[in-house]
This record gives structure tokens, sequence and C-alpha cells, in this order.
């Protein structure tokens, strides 16, 4: 992926704004709570200090009654994603071959997977990183690294997303790894995805923000315009996505541009949506992850929730 700040802006969820002004409460002080968050699939809430303090962490945390007298924990946005983070980081036993996500969020899991190993805590790990940034990460922290071609099935795969729908469809592909991310994370047994709950919308593209299309740079300009005819009716616009610091156009990984699209409407039927941007030849991705998350897990300011599928 290459690196440079992108014109689109990322703005943070009003709750988060909030959050960041008001005074830091950190991770260690004892809180228990749930989010609000459920369509009625099987979840949990856990508590922050169980997931703070335990030394052998399973999977199959307890329930926690919530004590809706006390009010939310005040962590930063940064501090909620490591929460969700390290929470997926449970589920990484010793020898598995593992998808390594890219992104703020999944940043932190690899981390704490570099840490285990390092302690000797975790064994006989094989990573495959999502894009080039996640690459060189895992490298300077020592991880035994491979690729697809080696490895067509991984166990397991952890990685932030942009927009988790009540179904647990994504959009990712925000700072531009999308495709690799998807080949990754369609070979995987378990997918899991780690988000603070600013990224909890009720329809894909509900957030306002950008749902990525990666394309061929031949003709980009046709292909935008392909792109947002196609979903006129729900008042779509197509940005190409720009480098802010010189307008030149965002490059991804595999050479590719991306295509920003924008919904003033919700988008319907989402396979369909998918099949019809596939149909453009000059589309190589899109950024919808339609069905693919086993484990969707959960940071807010009352605890975390482990959705699964
Ligand atoms: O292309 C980027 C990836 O899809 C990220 O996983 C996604 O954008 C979420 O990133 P973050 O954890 O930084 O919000």
């Amino acid at each position: 992926m290459s690196f440079c700040p992108h014109s689109f802006a990322r703005t943070a969820h009003p709750a988060v704004l909030r959050a960041q002004q008001a005074p830091t409460v950190h991770l260690h002080q004892i809180y228990p709570g749930t989010t609000g968050w459920s369509t009625g699939r099987l979840f949990m809430a856990i508590p922050y200090p169980h997931f703070i303090v335990t030394d052998n962490p399973t999977v199959d945390t307890p329930i926690t009654v919530p004590s809706p007298s006390l009010p939310p924990l005040i962590l930063t946005q940064d501090e909620l994603k490591k929460v969700a983070a390290y929470k997926a980081v449970e589920f990484v036993k010793s020898g598995m071959v593992l998808g390594l996500g890219t992104g703020s969020t999944a940043k932190h899991a690899v981390d704490k997977i570099g840490q285990l190993l390092r302690q000797g805590d975790l064994k006989d790990i094989v990573g495959i990183p999502t894009s080039k940034m996640t690459h060189e990460q895992a490298l300077s922290l020592g991880i035994p690294l491979s690729d697809l071609d080696s490895h067509p099935v991984l166990d397991l795969a952890i990685d932030g997303a942009d927009e988790v729908d009540p179904y647990m469809n994504l959009v990712k592909g925000r700072g531009g790894s999308l495709l690799r991310e998807k080949m990754i994370e369609g070979c995987c047994k378990k997918f899991v995805v780690v988000v603070d709950e600013s990224k909890l919308v009720k329809h894909l593209g509900g957030s306002g923000l950008a749902m990525p299309v990666e394309i061929v740079p031949f003709c980009w300009k046709f292909t935008a315009q392909r792109l947002q005819l196609l979903f006129n009716e729900v008042g779509c616009v197509a940005k190409l996505r720009t480098c802010s610091e010189n307008g030149q156009p965002f490059v991804t990984d595999n050479g590719n541009y991306i295509i920003d699209l924008y919904f003033e409407k919700d988008l319907g039927d989402l396979n369909a949506a998918s099949d019809a941007i596939l149909r453009n030849p000059g589309v190589v991705e899109h950024g919808m992850f339609l069905g693919m998350a086993t484990t969707v897990i959960i940071a807010g300011g009352r605890g975390v929730t482990v959705k699964n599928k």
C-alpha cells in the first residue's frame, strides 16, 4: 500500500470525540458493563477487568451482569481498538497459520502476537500479512511470514473494519488494503473482526463515509462514472481517492486506484450491489465483505461484546 495521508477524512464518531475531550480513565480501572448492540444473535458482554487482568485468557469468558447505575467507562478510541484487538488474540493458538490484518486496530493485534511469540507464550505461528505495511510491522516483530501460495488455507485472521452492520457484513478498505484482505480473509476457517463501537452502522454505507472500490488505473474516470451511475437511485457520489499532500491518486499495494463511493440512501440488496459492481471490467474488487466475518468483537464504553455467527 503506498503510504500517504488520505484526503478522505476518517472523521471520529461524535461519541468518540466527546470521549476524547473527557478526562481519560485507564484500562486497569475496574468497571463492569455491556454494550447495547445486539440483533438477537449469540453475543456476550465482557467487563474490561477480566479482559485486562487475565494472564491465561480463554474465549469462553463468563457473562457478567451489567451495573446500569454506573456511568460508562471513558476510553479513547485507540484504547477501545486495543481492547478489541487484544480480545481477538485470545483466539490465537500455537501452530496456527494467521491472517494479519491492516489498520490502526489490527496493528494492536499484530503487536500483541509479536509480544506473545517473544515471551514464548505462542509458538510455531505463521503470519500472512494483508498489506505491505503489515508485512513490515510483522517483520519488525519477528513474526514468521508466508503467503497464500504456500498456505492456501488459514486457521484464523484478525482484522479491523470501517463499518459493521447488524448481520456482521463489513465495509473495509478505507486504508486501501481491501483486495489482499479479501483474498486472505476469504481463505480463513475463522475471521475475527475487531472494532470500536463507532464502526457499528444500521446498514452498509450508513456512516456516510466511503465504500472503497479498487479499480485498474486505465480510464479510471470511465469506471468511476459507471459506478456512480450504477447507484444513481441511492444518491451515489464516486470520488477518486487522492493523497492529501500532493493530490496524486492513491495507489494500492497492487498498483491500482481506489474509487470511494458515498451513498445518501440504503443500498438495499448487498449481494445484488456486489454483483453489479464486479460486473464492471475495470473493477478489481470492492470493500463490502459480505458474510465473511465469523466473529465480531466490539469494544465500547461499557465493555466488550463478542458476536458469533
Ligand atoms: O484498508 C484498510 C482495512 O480494511 C482496515 O482494516 C480498515 O480500514 C479499518 O481500519 P482501522 O482499524 O484503522 O479503523
